[in-house]
């Protein structure tokens, strides 16, 4: 990048980085060539003149702003069809080489239920023939497609959903119906007016049988005029927080009729007579979501490191107030509060990278056995996913939000880019499955967790630590980062183990287990998140250490202050359950509390190369407060000259009802 338009603050910064910050970049990529093919595809896909908007996409109407969203992705579509032809999904793996599309547009691209979900559902839940019929021509977009399970009345409680799929052996079709207001599908991305296939999740029917939820294919719209087909009903559903440009939908069904093939038959299937063939987990029908909930990590800890970097880079470039009298004003990064605000969400950003890669290999695996017909880690599996999805999208919010706070005024235009990520990272926490209903499955999972240490059993490995803190009431403190994971999973084992106690002292004669748990749910999440924390701190402290031993020393040392930053935060912010469940001391808590200051001293000189690490190009940032060369104040500036309001001097409001207005005042 050209260093000569680059302000002097920017340039000191970096001057002052203690690593090289080429090596980080490869770290977080995955090796040279990685970060080469990656800058590849951005540098063509942002150097495209097509891709640049004249008009801020937010000066535009909503139908304005998903046009000009449509076009930009086809564009982007074309470009990567060259980079993307030896791809299949069999060789699918999370990497940092796609992100490109926050380069295209700022908000949500349509087409993201897409390739996020249509796409995945085809692979994990077609049969082989389903499969080689639908998959490359969803990969080569000859179809487009969207993920619609969500209806109107129900979201959380997929077993209540109301689209019904009855099997007609006379003519082997499914009839599928909306038969209420609240059936109608509701909030699937790209529905409205950019897919012309969906899965549909609906109540499978057989000869007058009800089978539970299962997926369908579903054609709805004609491939040459995107007519909704007859007996179709298909929208959208208006203005959000985010996700402007996302195209939600709504969709009915008035006996419309598919061909019994187009259910995905890799799991259950119904014959030609209408015979049903149970899958061999039911659970596997929602299998999409599990892989789901593990990308969502890499996407936060993506939407993490933009947020980083506009703040951090801005809070080197700002400068406001004197520390002492008669010196000139700080840059705010020196003050330690702006430093508490900042450093733990790039390090969040780490942490949610390296964890995220460990998910994911659990999933591999995990779904590696389930081929093999072995079931037996999928409840860990799903219990990890949902704690972990939950948890982290939860904290990504809350650290973009603080983010954004450290910007002061500025962070609050939306130039900064910050309030459009904070729309794009809130909608996780309800996507994908709603915070505490994921919390609560992970408790489900710990409570038999809980029952197979009372009866002695040895326990699966991601829960294994709570037997050993089973019989112990206060675990002995240390103040170093083992004590501290050895901390953690002490809480998380003592708050299963009173919530597991809340249970039972619900459960008085005659009321049932469900009331009970109800009754102690806000214990149970409490359980969850302590498990989580547990997990974030032990996964992203050993994969931290591991890389750290796998570079330079130099950046060995910053990876490890961050892992660390990571653990002591976290420990001063549960201090209160580490007070209840270890026997840390109020010099211990002390000492932690020093140690964080220290870290935030050390971390401040690479503060700007960490973020600089992320290598987020400018068009992908899409922030007046985060380029490379720090020119704020010009692009704020710049930026504000844009408005369609300033392109007159005077308003027409005014000679309309301004000037009426002053002249009845003066009557
Ligand atoms: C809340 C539950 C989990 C409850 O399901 P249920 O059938 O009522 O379950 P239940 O009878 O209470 O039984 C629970 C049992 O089912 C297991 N289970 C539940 N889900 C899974 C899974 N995915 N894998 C493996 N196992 C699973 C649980 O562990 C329970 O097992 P257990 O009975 O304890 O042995 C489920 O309904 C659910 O997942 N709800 C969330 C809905 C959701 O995530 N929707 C996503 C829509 S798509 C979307 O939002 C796209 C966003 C945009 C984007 O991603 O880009
Ligand atoms: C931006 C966005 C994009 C989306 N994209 C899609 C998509 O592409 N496809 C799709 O199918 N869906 C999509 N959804 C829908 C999404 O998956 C659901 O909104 C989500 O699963 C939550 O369900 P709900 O809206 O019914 O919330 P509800 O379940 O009604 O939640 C409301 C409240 O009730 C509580 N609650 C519900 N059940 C329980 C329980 N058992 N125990 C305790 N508390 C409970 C929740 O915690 C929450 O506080 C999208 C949603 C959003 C916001």
């Amino acid at each position: 990048m050209a260093e000569h338009n680059v302000c002097v603050e920017l340039v000191r910064e970096r001057q002052k980085c203690t690593f090289e910050v080429q090596e980080l970049i490869h770290l977080i990529d995955g090796g040279i060539t990685a970060t080469e093919e990656r800058r590849e595809v951005e540098n063509v896909v942002c150097t495209d003149p097509r891709i640049k908007d004249v008009v801020p996409e937010e000066y535009l109407s909503h139908k304005e702003r998903y046009e000009n969203a449509i076009r930009k992705n086809c564009i982007l579509q074309e470009i990567l069809k060259k980079y993307t032809e030896k791809r299949t999904w069999d060789n699918f793996r999370p990497s940092n080489k796609y992100r490109i599309s926050s380069g295209v547009v700022k908000d949500i691209s349509p087409f993201m239920l897409h390739t996020g979900m249509f796409i995945p559902t085809l692979v994990n839940q077609s049969d082989d023939e389903q499969k080689a019929k639908w998959v490359p021509k969803a990969m080569s977009m000859e179809i487009i497609g969207t993920y619609a399970q969500t209806e109107l009345g129900h979201g959380s409680f997929i077993r209540g959903l109301e689209t019904t799929a009855t099997y007609d052996p006379n003519t082997e079709e499914f009839v599928l119906n909306t038969p209420n207001l609240t059936s109608y599908k509701w909030w699937p991305g790209g529905l409205a007016h950019t897919a012309n296939h969906c899965i549909v999740v609906a109540q499978l029917y057989s000869k007058g049988q009800h089978y539970g939820v299962h997926p369908f294919f579903v054609q709805i719209r004609d491939i040459e005029t995107h007519v909704p087909l007859p007996g179709i009903k298909v929208g959208e559903i208006g203005p959000k927080l985010g996700f402007q440009t996302a195209n939600n939908g709504f969709l009915g069904f008035e006996n419309f009729r598919i061909p019994r093939r187009n259910m995905l038959m890799k799991n259950a299937q119904v014959l030609k007579d209408g015979t049903y063939i149970k899958s061999k987990n039911d659970k596997l029908t929602y299998g999409t979501m599990v892989f789901v909930r593990v990308i969502i990590l890499f996407d936060l800890a993506f939407e993490l490191s933009r947020a980083a970097t506009i703040a951090v880079r801005y809070s080197a470039v700002r400068h406001q107030s004197q520390l002492k009298a008669n010196e000139p004003e700080l840059q705010i990064i020196d003050y330690v509060t702006q430093q508490h605000k900042l450093f733990i969400g790039v390090s969040t950003s780490h942490v949610f990278r390296v964890v995220g890669l460990w998910l994911w290999n659990t999933y591999v695996k995990v779904n590696a056995d389930i081929g093999k017909g072995n079931m037996d880690q999928l409840p860990e599996l799903h219990a990890l996913a949902c704690c972990l999805k939950a948890v982290c999208s939860r904290d990504a919010a809350a650290r973009v939000e603080e983010f954004r706070l450290a910007c002061g005024g500025h962070g609050f235009m939306t130039s900064s880019n910050l309030p459009i990520i904070n729309g794009i990272v809130s909608a996780s926490i309800t996507y994908e499955g709603e915070f505490s209903v994921l919390m609560l499955q992970t408790a489900r999972f710990l409570m038999k967790a809980w029952n197979g240490v009372l009866a002695r059993k040895t326990l699966t490995p991601t829960v294994s630590y709570l037997s050993k803190f089973s019989n112990s009431d206060r675990v002995q403190w240390a103040n170093t980062t083992a004590g501290i994971i050895s901390g953690f999973q002490a809480a998380a084992a003592g708050k299963t183990k009173e919530a597991y106690a809340a249970i039972q002292s619900y459960l008085k004669p005659g009321t049932d287990y469900e009331d009970a748990w109800n009754s102690a749910s806000v214990q149970l999440v409490s359980a969850s998140e302590a498990h989580c924390r547990a997990i974030l701190c032990e996964i992203s402290w050993s994969e931290m250490q591991r890389l750290s031993k796998t570079v330079s020393p130099n950046l060995g040392k910053v990876l490890l202050e961050l892992a660390e930053l990571y653990l002591t935060y976290w420990s001063l912010e549960k201090r209160g359950d580490l007070l209840m469940y270890t026997t840390i001391s109020t010099a211990d808590i002390a000492k932690l509390q020093a140690r964080y200051e220290e870290l935030l001293a050390l971390i401040r000189p690479n503060a700007v190369g960490i973020v600089d690490g992320f290598d987020i190009r400018d068009e992908i940032l899409n922030s007046t407060l985060g380029a490379y060369d720090g020119r704020v104040y010009e692009r704020l500036m710049e930026e504000a000259k844009k408005s369609p309001l300033n392109a007159e001097p005077v308003n027409e409001s005014f000679h309309k009802y301004i000037k009426p207005l002053m002249l009845k005042a003066k009557l």
